[in-house]
């Protein structure tokens, strides 16, 4: 059976009522907690940091999944880790030192993952594989939530599993493969096909109205996925 995460985006969420939506949208089966940080610098937009992820953390046990929209990136990340994230992931073009930022994060006891943007080139990913744990693939331009999928993501998620998987089957270690933007039930599965199996879904997932529409939307999705085995 394939594997499939499901990532709900915090950035739909009602911001009043936080805590209340995790915990909602992990009983209505997230498998992670994606949290979007943005510094109105590298994105155009302005969001949460490290203070909030400490406030949400004791509401769940599921990975939380900080996704850093900064530039600088090193200088913020030991609060991150301290406030409790499980996996770190940052934007190739927001470090100068990529493989210091992925040790950094590592050392630091998370999970560490490089971001790309769509029109970031994956030659990033030729001399780090043996220090990343997941690639992300925006299918948007990072800063908004809301926005339509990209349909070139396609092409670039499968170039990504061909070298994922061409990496295990040298080494036996497994990179997980993220997608970020515009995901919904009705085109999971072709993104899913393509080779991902990490889903970050935050307006499709908190559009839904309350704890049993984030369920049915977030049992839809796994459902489209597990229909491909
Ligand atoms: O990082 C980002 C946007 O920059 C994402 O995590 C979005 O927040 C996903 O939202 P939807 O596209 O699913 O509404
Ligand atoms: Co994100």
């Amino acid at each position: 059976m394939r594997t499939c995460r499901i990532a709900p985006s915090i950035l739909s969420a009602d911001f009043a009522r936080l805590g209340e939506e995790v915990r909602d949208v992990v009983d209505a089966g997230a498998d992670w907690i994606h949290f979007d940080v943005m510094d109105n610098h590298y994105v155009p937009n302005l969001t949460v940091g490290p203070l909030v992820l400490q406030a949400i953390r004791p509401h769940t046990s599921v990975p939380i999944d900080v996704h850093l929209m900064v530039d600088p990136v090193d200088e913020i990340i030991p609060a991150f880790l301290k406030a409790g994230a499980d996996i770190i992931t940052f934007h190739c073009e927001a470090s100068r030192h990529i493989d210091r930022t992925l040790q950094l994060i590592r050392q630091g006891g998370a999970k560490a993952g490089l971001v790309f943007n769509p029109a970031t080139p994956l030659s990033y990913l030729d001399y780090e594989l043996d220090r990343i744990d997941v690639v992300l693939l925006m299918s948007v331009n990072p800063g908004f939530g809301g926005q339509s999928f990209i349909e070139s993501t396609l092409e670039k998620t499968v170039a990504v599993r061909e070298k994922l998987d061409r990496y295990k089957a040298e080494t036996g270690r497994e990179v997980m493969l993220e997608i970020d933007g515009g995901v919904k039930p009705e085109n999971i599965a072709r993104i899913a096909a393509a080779g991902a199996d990490t889903f970050v879904a935050g307006s499709a997932v908190f559009g839904a109205g309350g704890k049993s529409g984030y369920a049915d939307v977030i049992s839809r999705m796994k459902a489209a996925v597990a229909a491909l085995d």
